[in-house]
């Protein structure tokens, strides 16, 4: 099992999603920006290394949701949930097709990863 962090970063009221792209697997499905734990590295700061090296910007993590295992039809992961703040930097895409900042309201209408539905559920009632 891969374990993968994520982050649901808040803009002010608006929170980011980012989709992938044609290449990567799961290709064009949305998510959080995230990634792969290293080996030694602690989930905070995975999420955190992750979010600069994807997205060029710097965040505060606030609380960690419920963790999400899923199998794909090839992997299964352990996807691990924060909410984060923005803090600083120059929101720019380093592997991601598009993103968007979304009311909490319209984050149903994007088409998720699997894994990533139950999160979007969560973070629904937070
Ligand atoms: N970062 C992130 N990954 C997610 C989410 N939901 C979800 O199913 N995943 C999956 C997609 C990837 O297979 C894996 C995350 O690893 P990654 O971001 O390093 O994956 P990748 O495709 O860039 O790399 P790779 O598997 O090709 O080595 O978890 C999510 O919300 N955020």
């Amino acid at each position: 099992m891969i374990p993968v962090t994520c982050a649901l970063i808040h803009f002010g009221t608006k929170v980011l999603a980012v989709q992938r792209s044609e290449t990567m697997k799961l290709p064009l499905k949305w998510e959080f920006a995230g990634g792969k734990i290293e080996a030694g590295e602690s989930d905070i700061d995975c999420v955190k290394r992750e979010v600069f090296e994807e997205l060029n910007i710097h965040i505060e993590v606030k609380q960690r949701l419920t963790p999400v295992i899923h199998t794909y039809p090839d992997f299964k992961i352990n996807l691990i949930p924060f909410v984060a703040d923005y803090v600083s930097g120059d929101l720019k895409l380093k592997e991601h097709a598009d993103y968007v900042l979304c009311e909490k309201d319209e984050l149903r209408n994007l088409d998720w990863a699997e894994a990533d539905i139950p999160i979007v559920a969560e973070y629904m009632k937070y």
